[in-house]
């Protein structure tokens, strides 16, 4: 191995070592890798094959020499060529082997890890996703688990054979020259432990300069990602300028850590030529007084030089080995969590909800926010079949009351039943199965139309999705695209203006066939005209459905058979638009004047 790559990659094998002593990780890798266990055995046995067949290439080389100055005849000097060249190729084809074996092996590792992963993530509470800084998270699926897998790939394809290259190497060196050996071997610990200094020393620059690189790149994602904002704003020119800054960071530490490398390069191969010429003067003076053979010096120096890499490997591979349990300990925190809330608890109660809802003195604070109290003792009830409209001001805890109700959280104290069943005592599946939610802003997820209206309901028909969307007033638009419903709209429905994903969302609502419906200010998005065939087409849906509207505007909740008015986490009143209006010093009647204006 050629110092320059030894030098960058110890380097940049940058690790904790806490995590080192995490065995919950290593168990987490056993297991992931425990269902290719054979697979692994014969990528092990072929590495090591190839490793051993490779030890008997120097004392080929060391047999041809010595049959040269022997002065050996044509023939036997042809069979010395040819059984090195069987040694070569079969060396080449277990080398070939072990790394098809390897490579099979560690993309089904990153397939399992992955799928696990994504499972579990999908299952995590709310809480812990408000309680992550956004690509946390991606971070696992993608940078973490590609730690893992290199570690894993890296102990088999690197320390399997430096292990062996370096015993084998022992035992070949010795067999050669006892002495030269225990010459080699009183200098070696000596070098590697400067070498480990030095190094440790360049793995702080390598992470400050990383950290400065990642943070630059965060930076630019961020603002890719909202460029919309940014030119709104005209922010480019500001936004070169961060970027810059941190990139000028980043190469200014990278540039120090170059020279510092350098410097590096200088010593190691200084000591390791030192070391070289040391062993060779010992080998000349053997030589010299006939106690080896010339060429034994050849064949000592090929060897030592191949378990010189070998050794050199093995300390970037410790350095990864870190880094990979590392990675392996953060996966394993997210595997092993188990939800305060299950996706499905069959054991619990599953009827055929109707949708009788009631809010029991709840109480509620955000997991991430626990300072700030957001509701306050909150009960009402939503009769069947009835609708109820929240009202309040920006920040008062409406939205919340759905999050509550779908069993997002738990509130700290009351509870909310549905059916007369607590939601705690209810199976999570069954009662979010339903329910339908058709938000301000509707996530829609890169696909086709036809996917995002099933998306509740991914066994529709064709015909019941385009069904749903005549009734959410979506048809005419949808169909005027040239590829209809298998139009794609693009990660987020950025193809697709504000009113059309609100439509599409209420057709997906309307394919889910909900007891329970929740408008989160649905129709928000829509002009005049698109409202108003909305609003026949949410008239639809509501009938014979619990619908608890979250409005903003209040002209679109006048009917509601009751309205709850929500100011600060407390419910400060309820009735109908006319029973609240009575009052004209009440924060409805204040809210509605506020509105007219
Ligand atoms: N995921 C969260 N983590 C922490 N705090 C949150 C979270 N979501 C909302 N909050 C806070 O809870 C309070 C109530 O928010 P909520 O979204 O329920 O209000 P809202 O009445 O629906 O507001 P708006 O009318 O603006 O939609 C606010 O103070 C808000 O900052």
């Amino acid at each position: 191995m050629p110092l320059e790559v030894l030098a960058d990659d110890i380097v940049l094998a940058d690790g904790g070592t806490a995590a080192a002593k995490e065995p919950s990780a290593l168990t987490l890798v056993w297991r992931m890798v425990a269902p290719d266990k054979w697979l692994l055995a014969a990528a092990v046995v072929a590495t090591v094959s190839s490793s051993l067949v490779s030890l008997l290439i120097p004392p080929s080389v060391g047999g041809l020499l010595a049959s040269l100055k022997a002065g050996a005849s044509f023939s036997t000097l042809w069979g010395g060529v040819a059984k090195l060249a069987g040694v070569v190729v079969f060396q080449a084809s277990l080398s070939a082997g072990y790394i098809a074996l390897l490579s099979s092996f560690s993309q089904r590792l990153v397939q399992r890890l992955r799928t696990a992963l994504f499972d579990a993530l999908m299952a995590k509470d709310m809480g812990a996703y408000d309680a992550t800084r956004g690509g946390e998270f991606s971070a696992l699926l993608s940078a973490d688990v590609e730690a893992v897998r290199a570690a894993v790939k890296h102990c088999v394809s690197i320390g399997v054979r430096a292990v062996v290259v370096l015993v084998g190497g022992c035992v070949s060196l010795a067999l050669i020259s006892p002495q030269m050996t225990g010459i080699l071997f009183c200098a070696l610990p000596v070098s590697v432990w400067a070498g480990s200094i030095f190094a440790r020393h360049l793995r702080g620059i390598s992470g400050a300069a990383a950290a400065r690189t990642a943070s630059s790149l965060a930076l630019a994602d961020e603002y890719m990602a909202n460029i919309r904002t940014v030119r709104a704003f005209g922010a480019e020119a500001a936004a070169l300028e961060l970027f810059a800054s941190d990139t000028r960071e980043a190469t200014g530490l990278a540039a120090s850590l170059g020279r510092r490398i350098g410097i590096f390069h200088g010593f190691t191969s200084l000591g390791l030529y030192g070391m070289v010429l040391g062993v060779i003067s010992y080998g000349a003076g053997l030589v010299a007084n006939g106690s080896l053979a010339p060429e034994a010096i050849v064949t000592f120096m090929l060897q030592a030089s191949r378990m010189q890499s070998a050794f050199a490997s093995l300390s970037i591979l410790s350095g990864q080995a870190v880094k990979g349990i590392d990675a392996a300990s953060r996966i394993d925190a997210v595997l092993s969590a188990t939800p305060a809330i299950p996706l499905a608890a069959p054991h619990l109660a599953q009827p055929d909800i109707v949708g009788n809802v009631s809010f029991q003195h709840v109480s509620f604070r955000y997991p991430s926010r626990p300072q700030r109290k957001v509701l306050r003792d909150v009960s009402f009830d939503v009769p069947r079949g009835s609708v109820v409209a929240l009202v309040g001001p920006s920040g008062s805890g409406k939205t919340t009351l759905a999050w509550l109700l779908m069993r997002l959280y738990d509130p700290e104290a009351g509870q909310v039943v549905v059916d007369g069943v607590p939601l705690t005592h209810l199976d999570p599946a069954t009662l979010r199965s339903s329910m339908a939610i058709v938000s301000q802003e509707p996530d829609l997820f890169a696909g086709s139309i036809a996917f995002n209206i099933a998306f509740g309901r991914p066994d529709a028909s064709r015909a019941e999705i385009a069904a749903a969307a005549r009734v959410a007033a979506a048809a005419d638009f949808i169909e005027a695209f040239p590829d209809g419903y298998d139009t794609l709209v693009g990660e987020r429905g950025v193809q697709l203006s504000g009113g059309q994903k609100q439509r599409i969302a209420i057709a997906r609502a309307l394919l889910r066939d909900p007891a329970i419906l929740i408008l989160d200010e649905a129709t928000s998005a829509l002009d005049a005209e698109s409202e108003a065939a909305v609003q026949g087409a949410l008239e639809i849906l509501m009938r014979d459905r619990t619908t608890i509207v979250i409005a903003h505007r209040l002209s679109t909740i006048k009917n509601a058979d009751n309205i709850v008015v929500i100011a600060d986490g407390e419910l400060v009143a309820q009735g109908s638009h006319t029973e609240l209006l009575a009052d004209p010093d009440s924060l409805y009647a204040a809210l509605v004047a506020a509105q007219l204006h």
